[in-house]
């Protein structure tokens, strides 16, 4: 056991794509890294890979070796697959640990079983943190976006790390401790969902062009770099282009005219609707981006449909690229509202006070989802916000006066041409669904108290739910 305070600042586990480039941040950043791994043979190779760095490495094969590597109090953070596999480094490490360590999981968790382990490590002395990191290899290695949940404790030992090793927005890090256990996981998987519906977003319009307006991979490429000089500026638009301007070496055809139309999804879109249906909300659009790879699975399915189903389509015209640049800022905004929405139920649930100007501030860089947008967010946080509610800040409704009609402009020629695009429908439909006061649930409350006695408000008497109707007898 080493009770020294001398040793490596930090020790980092699991030496794949995330875990070492994070290592290599760290060390770049003038930090001493521990490091280890499962299979010890990569271990050697990550110290080649180092060059120069690895005068700030300290490789271990042995788990006890690489817990006493590093200083007391220790921080020790884990960059593995989440769920079983991190249960089990938990209890091989925590025999070797002392009293104020803390292990710091980075990996894409189950902000649930964060809450869990949280609570395990409660009154021992150890400390759990679960780290939400975005931003890919790349982001990992150079600065990427964290978001950190756990004790003051462990935020008071990590915080000049994460600081020196985050993506910085006009030097400001983005990384913050935005509560207690499962906060910080549980804001990385709402940012995975909105990611998602991104994703779809994109994909939609880029399937309108393609399949509504005969457009090859290369034209539409161009199209969104151009749109990257405009509003919709972000990370995503920006390697949508250049991912469909790539050419496959082997067929010389468009890349992404090669790739097998199959989403894989590892978890994080799901957990952050399962998460809002739990709590009552339905984030519509990220639902329908999760539903979307859903259905691109089917893919034998969709190839039996295809001669069967007729598209039967209506007369419609290819929208104008200003309108389906402007569609997709509006869907931007609308599943951002969603995102933050869910956030607003958890931290209400939870009891975290989460600060929602300081998560758009630390999405603004390192992050997938960076964008122009983001900067706008936390504006909008900052001032004035009508019901807590992102679309009634001033600065969005200006936003969603000038693009909403696009959007309807956009989904209508969808609808008309046969060409599906769920995630944008779905944010126009929540959009018309928000801005009526007095909408049609009237009418399930009295099917509901019909044929189940389930009783409901009356406008004259909202407190009251124990109301029933007079039915008319069916016909
Ligand atoms: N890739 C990305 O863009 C992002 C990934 N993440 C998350 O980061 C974590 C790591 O992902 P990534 O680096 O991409 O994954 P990789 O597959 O590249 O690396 C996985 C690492 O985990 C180790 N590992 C796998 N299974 C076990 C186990 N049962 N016990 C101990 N160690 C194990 C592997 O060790 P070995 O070499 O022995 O196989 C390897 O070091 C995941 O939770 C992922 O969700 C988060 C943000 C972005
Ligand atoms: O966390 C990430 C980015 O923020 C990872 O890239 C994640 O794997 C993406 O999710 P999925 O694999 O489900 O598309």
């Amino acid at each position: 056991m080493n009770t020294s305070s001398t040793g490596a600042d930090i020790g980092v586990y699991g030496l794949g794509t995330m875990g070492s480039a994070l290592a290599l941040n760290f060390a770049d950043k003038g930090f001493d890294v521990a490091v280890s791994n499962r299979e010890p043979e990569w271990i050697k190779a990550f110290l080649t890979e180092a060059g120069p760095l690895s005068e700030r490495l300290t490789a271990e094969a042995e788990l006890a070796d690489f817990v006493a590597a590093i200083a007391r109090p220790r921080s020790i953070l884990f960059m593995i697959p989440s769920g079983a596999p991190m249960d089990a480094m938990i209890k091989a490490i925590r025999p070797h640990l002392d009293e104020g360590d803390t292990i710091i999981d980075g990996g894409n968790a189950d902000f649930n079983a964060t809450r869990r382990r949280s609570a395990d490590f409660e009154g021992t002395g150890l400390h759990y943190v679960g780290m939400g990191v975005s931003g890919g290899e790349e982001g990992a290695r150079h600065g990427p976006s964290m978001m950190v949940g756990g004790t003051d404790h462990s935020w008071t030992q990590l915080r000049p790390m994460v600081e020196a090793i985050a993506a910085k927005f006009e030097g400001d890090a983005c990384v913050a401790h935005l509560g207690p256990d499962g906060a910080g996981h549980f804001v990385k998987t709402v940012h995975n969902g909105i990611e998602y519906a991104d994703m779809q977003m994109i994909a939609e319009v880029y399937g309108m062009l393609r399949d509504g307006g005969g457009q090859d991979a290369g034209q539409i490429g161009a199209l969104f770099e151009r749109w990257q000089d405009g509003p919709l500026s972000s990370y995503l638009i920006e390697v949508s282009a250049a991912a469909l301007q790539s050419t496959d070496s082997k067929t010389g055809k468009p890349m992404v005219d090669v790739i097998l139309d199959q989403a894989g999804q590892k978890g994080t879109g799901r957990w952050t609707v399962i998460e809002a249906l739990k709590m009552g909300q339905s984030a519509n659009t990220i639902e329908a981006a999760v539903g979307a790879r859903g259905w691109s699975a089917e893919k034998d399915a969709r190839e039996c449909a295809a001669p069967l189903l007729e598209a039967q389509a209506l007369d419609a015209s290819l929208p104008a690229e200003d309108d389906l640049e402007m569609a997709l800022l509006a869907g931007r905004i609308l599943a951002h509202a969603q995102g933050f929405r869910i956030l607003a139920s958890a931290s209400e649930e939870f009891d975290w006070s989460l600060d929602y100007a300081r998560i758009s501030e630390i999405w603004r860089a390192g992050c997938i989802i960076r964008s122009a947008l983001l900067d706008d967010l936390s504006d909008a946080f900052r001032k004035e916000l009508p019901a807590d509610h992102l679309i009634l800040a001033p600065a969005m409704r200006a936003r969603l006066r000038e693009s909403i009609p696009a959007l309807r402009r956009v989904v209508s020629a969808g609808v008309s041409m046969g060409v599906a695009m769920p995630a944008l429908s779905g944010a126009l439909a929540w959009y018309d669904s928000m801005r009526r006061a007095r909408g049609t649930a009237n009418l399930i409350q009295a099917q509901r108290d019909f044929f189940g006695n389930h009783g409901f408000a009356r406008v004259d008497d909202a407190v009251g739910t124990d109301h029933h109707g007079d039915w008319k007898p069916p016909a």
